[in-house]
């Protein structure tokens, strides 16, 4: 036994340093900054290591750059001489592509390996970051990390998709509008992440298929209600069904904006005031169109003693991921609520380009 912190505890330190700037060296030779928190001292010390930094963004944005990504998924856009701030700010975030529209001719890598930028950009994504990252090779990893005093971490373990096992926490009764026989169970995993919750209607039978909804944190839908998205309607419809039913189980996975983070979140919706659909503003700002892990409600349900379930959607791709888990779906249930003038295009491009059911 030590007090050493193990990988998963350093991971989350390097998140938490990436979120405010602070660089972190992965162990297979590279330091690494996040360009959302990146500013001009650190740029400068960077700089003044020497060596070529390079600039990796998802394949994603790189296609709306107009830049090869040599390595698919990935694009390591070498960085100029006179590169400022301002410039690596802009290659990365879309938020000005349409008034500054060429950043280039730019320039990507073509030999080596891009293991570590890909590392980089996946702790990014974690950290909820925007996916992009300066990243300088170095020599001597361990120390480096030990000079400047920064997080050293395994990029392998980076990309390790396991899932982080989850503890439940604490469960207490909360009488709800739907139902007083409500109950708020609160699950946290240990990495560190964040929190999860379910919300249990009266007692439902563990041994028959159970009425459930998977619903994904929107602050926007939910709590302002707002008209962009039908989430809020879909919140309530929920719950008010399995009231009705006298049973059922919520789980409410904070995985805001389909797993990119408010923050960015915000981003896509003020590229899609400039034109761009839902799909097309995730991919712009170089995330997939869906970045949620839906095994956590998986392993919530199984924790909680459910293995099957009925289940509210009419996102296909929620029930394929819940069968892939071990949950057996019996039963998909339509939850078309909350259409409005505002999200009708939304709603019709989930269903053009994410195939969801009308
Ligand atoms: N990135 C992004 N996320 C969005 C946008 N609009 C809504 N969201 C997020 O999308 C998620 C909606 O989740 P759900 O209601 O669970 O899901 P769904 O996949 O549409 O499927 P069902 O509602 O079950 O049919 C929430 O996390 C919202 O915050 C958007 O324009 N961009
Ligand atoms: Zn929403």
């Amino acid at each position: 036994m030590s007090f050493f912190p193990d990988i998963t505890e350093r991971l989350a330190r390097a998140r938490a340093d990436l979120r405010m700037g602070v660089p972190v060296v992965l162990d297979g030779g590279a330091v690494l900054l996040a360009v959302e928190t990146l500013d001009a001292a650190r740029l400068a010390h960077l700089r003044a290591l020497g060596g070529a930094p390079v600039l990796a963004v998802t394949g994603r944005r790189a296609e709306t750059l107009k830049a090869r990504a040599y390595d698919g998924d990935i694009a390591r856009i070498v960085l100029p001489d006179d590169a400022t701030l301002y410039w690596v700010r802009s290659v990365a975030d879309p938020a000005d592509d349409l008034r500054v529209p060429m950043k280039g001719p730019l320039q990507t890598a073509r030999d080596g390996v891009a293991d570590l930028h890909r590392a980089a950009i996946a702790l990014c994504k974690a950290a909820r970051l925007l996916p992009a990252a300066l990243v300088l090779t170095v020599d001597n990893a361990t120390g480096f990390a030990r000079t400047h005093n920064l997080t050293l971490i395994p990029a392998a373990a980076v990309v390790d998709t396991a899932l982080s096992p989850l503890q439940p926490i604490i469960s207490a009764r909360v009488p709800l509008e739907v139902s007083e026989a409500g109950r708020l169970h609160v699950f946290r995993p240990d990495d560190g992440a964040e929190e999860h919750y379910a919300v249990e209607i009266g007692r439902p039978d563990r041994s028959a298929p159970v009425l459930s909804r998977l619903h994904s944190a929107c602050f926007t839908g939910d709590l302002l209600g707002s008209l962009k998205c039908d989430c809020g309607p879909q919140l309530r419809g929920a719950l008010r069904q399995m009231g009705n039913e006298g049973a059922g189980v919520l789980l409410y996975l904070n995985q805001e904006g389909r797993g990119i983070g408010l923050a960015n979140k915000m981003r896509a919706y003020s590229l899609q005031d400039q034109g761009f659909d839902t799909v097309e503003a995730n991919h712009r700002l170089g995330f997939e169109d869906d970045e949620r892990d839906f095994r956590i409600g998986a392993e919530i349900l199984k924790q909680m003693g459910f293995s099957s379930v009925r289940l509210l959607t009419n996102n296909p791709a929620k029930v394929a991921l819940m069968e892939q888990s071990g949950i057996n779906v019996v039963e998909r249930v339509p939850l078309k609520v909350g259409e409005n003038t505002h999200n009708h295009a939304y709603l019709a491009t989930k269903a053009a380009k994410s195939g969801h059911l009308l």
